[in-house]
C-alpha cells in the first residue's frame, strides 16, 4: 500500500488548495498538498519535506485526521491528513500549477481528486463549518 501525507495548511483564516499540474497523475484536480512517504521517515517528516519540496515554505504539523483508504484498478493509496500551520517562507510554484488561499466555505467548489472529499467533510465538521 502507497502512502501519501497531505497538509491542510491554515494562516490567517484561510487554507490552502493545489492543483495538480497537466503532466502530473489526476492532472489539474485539486489537492492539499503532500506526497508519498519515503522509506525511514515519519508522517512529520514527510509532510514537511514534500511541502518544502513542492512550495518552498516550512509548516509545522498540528493534527491528524482521519486517514483515507482509496483503491485504484492498479494500486491502493491511503492519504494522510493533517492540519498545519505555516511557520515561514513565500510559495513558489515548483510542481503544481495553481494555489488558493480559500475560505473553508469555499472548499466545496474545487474539482478535487477523489480521495480528497472525505478530507474536506472531516475539516468542515471539525472546523463547525457543517
Ligand atoms: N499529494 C497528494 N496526493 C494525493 C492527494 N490525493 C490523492 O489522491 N493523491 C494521490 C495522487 C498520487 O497518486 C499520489 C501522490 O503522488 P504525488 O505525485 O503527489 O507524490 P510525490 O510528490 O511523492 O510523487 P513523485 O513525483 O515523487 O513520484 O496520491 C492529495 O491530497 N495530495
Amino acid at each position: 500500500m502507497l502512502k501519501v501525507t497531505c497538509a491542510i495548511i491554515e494562516h490567517e483564516n484561510r487554507v490552502l488548495v493545489t492543483q495538480r499540474g497537466e503532466a502530473m497523475p489526476d492532472p489539474l484536480l485539486w489537492e492539499f498538498p503532500g506526497g508519498k512517504m519515503e522509506p525511514g521517515e515519519t508522517e512529520e517528516e514527510c509532510l514537511a519535506r514534500e511541502i518544502k519540496e513542492e512550495l518552498n515554505i516550512t509548516i509545522q504539523p498540528l493534527q491528524r485526521l482521519t486517514p483515507v483508504l482509496h483503491r485504484t484498478q492498479t494500486k491502493t493509496i491511503e492519504l494522510i491528513p493533517y492540519i498545519c500551520t505555516l511557520r515561514r517562507g513565500d510559495i513558489k510554484l515548483l510542481e503544481h500549477r495553481d494555489y488558493k488561499w480559500s475560505l473553508a466555505t469555499d472548499l466545496h467548489r474545487y474539482n478535487w481528486c477523489l480521495p480528497d472529499l472525505p478530507v474536506v467533510e472531516e475539516y468542515l465538521r471539525l472546523r463547525e463549518y457543517t
